[in-house]
């Protein structure tokens, strides 16, 4: 990807001198990396990148033969000291640090202290610094679907529903995007505003996203098939990683412009990616990689898969001293996967410019060519 004239940035504010400072915590994740790819190629007044997380990637080495200083700084956002001293005397923090646990890896406390105080610390890091932009990922999960499996179809912002969580990782994401949102208008150090402002994205999927990649092993262990477990008709919203990454540069970017229309602002991530089942939209990608969706409807009885579920959980529970069993079934998942949720929406646009930088074709395209870049490092 070259460095290209940005077509939301005028050519005066282009032509600058490249004078701002931006932190990306989480900046070796699945989004996290697009993030920092992103803003290295399409954000031009950028003089400094900072990445802090928990496990430095190697190739972050590559990234430091450009233009844009790039500072690779290892720590953890649930300590307070670390944070702060990563976020002193950057303009612009990109949170997208987190821990993304639906399959029991972690403990509640663990998924608590690292998505809720993490994010705190952020907070705080930015006010006590004088960091005046913070833009937070934060989820569709945020919103739902809630515990009693009410549909949210093509819902958007404003769209009524009754949020209800008792699973960790949603609670963490709302108690987060909650505390984010408040602090939108808190007083920095020099006495600026500080403007928040959070991003909702729904499924993501493309190049390194792990989950599609479970299931693309999983089917090569089961002779190239995956079994059906959910209607066709349960839509799951999805958005292609590159636009979610997207969404974040260019909301970062008229953060300062737009301070009153956008600051405390949630934005649900979208582009032109198909509503379909989560089983279905998958097979986009594996279909063409040789996997085959056996059933036109969930082979087993719903009733079973509940059944199927709650031992999968009782496993994980009694294995737990010994090892960790965390298959992608689970209450939790079988639960979500089986409500339709899917946004329809243009509120970014309205508010920011946002569009898809990458069509559907483009996004399948690029998420098929990783999964059968893949296949040579399958098991
Ligand atoms: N993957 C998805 O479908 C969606 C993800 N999100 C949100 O997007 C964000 C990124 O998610 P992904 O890229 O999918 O996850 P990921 O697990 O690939 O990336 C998270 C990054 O945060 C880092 N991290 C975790 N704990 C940390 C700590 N204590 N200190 C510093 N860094 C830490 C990890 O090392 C990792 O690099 C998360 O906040 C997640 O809640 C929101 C909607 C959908
Ligand atoms: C085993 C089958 C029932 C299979 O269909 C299960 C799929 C299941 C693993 C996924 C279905 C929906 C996914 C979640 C959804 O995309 C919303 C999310 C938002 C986030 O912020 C993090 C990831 C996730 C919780 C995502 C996780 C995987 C699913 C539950």
């Amino acid at each position: 990807m070259s460095q290209g004239f940005s077509p939301q940035l005028g050519m005066a504010e282009s032509a600058q001198a490249p004078k701002l400072v931006y932190l990306v915590t989480g900046g070796c994740g699945f989004l996290g990396e697009h993030v920092v790819r992103m803003l290295l190629e399409r954000e031009p007044r950028l003089r400094e990148l900072r990445i802090f997380d928990l496990h430095l990637s190697p190739w972050i080495e590559e990234l430091k033969t450009g233009p844009v200083q790039v500072t690779a700084i290892q720590g953890d956002v649930t300590q307070a000291q670390e944070v702060a001293a990563a976020v002193a005397g950057a303009h612009v923090v990109i949170h997208t640090a987190g821990l993304v646990d639906v399959f029991g890896r972690a403990s509640p406390e663990t998924i608590h202290k690292v998505n809720v105080r993490g994010t705190q610390n952020v907070i705080e890091a930015c006010v006590q610094t004088g960091t005046q932009f913070l833009v937070y990922t934060s989820s569709m999960e945020v919103v739902g679907p809630n515990i009693k499996g009410h549909p949210f179809y093509r819902g958007n912002e404003d769209t009524p529903y009754e949020a209800v969580h008792k699973h960790p990782y949603p609670c963490s994401k709302a108690l987060a995007e909650r505390l984010v949102l408040e602090a939108n208008g808190r007083k920095v150090r020099g006495g600026l505003p500080l403007v928040t402002c959070a991003l909702r994205p729904t499924g993501i999927y493309g190049e390194g996203h792990q989950i599609m990649r479970d299931f693309y092993r999983q089917g090569l262990r089961l002779g190239g098939r995956l079994f059906r477990a959910i209607p066709a008709s349960v839509e799951h919203g999805r958005v292609y990683v590159g636009n979610v990454a997207w969404m974040h540069v260019l909301v970062a970017r008229e953060l300062e412009q737009r301070a009153a229309l956008i600051g405390g602002q949630v934005y649900f991530c979208y582009d032109k990616s198909p509503y379909k089942s989560y089983e279905d939209f998958n097979m986009e990608f594996l279909g063409p990689c040789g996997l085959r969706l056996v059933g036109t409807r969930p082979l087993l009885p719903y009733w079973l898969l509940v059944l199927l579920a709650a031992l999968n959980a009782l496993l994980q529970w009694l294995l737990r001293p010994l090892l960790l069993y965390a298959p992608l079934l689970n209450p939790y998942t079988l639960a979500v996967a089986n409500t339709t949720f899917t946004v329809s929406t243009n509120k970014a646009q309205r508010h920011f410019g946002y569009e898809p930088l990458f069509s559907w074709e483009d996004s399948r395209t690029r998420t098929i060519l990783w999964v059968q870049a893949m296949e040579g490092t399958a098991q």
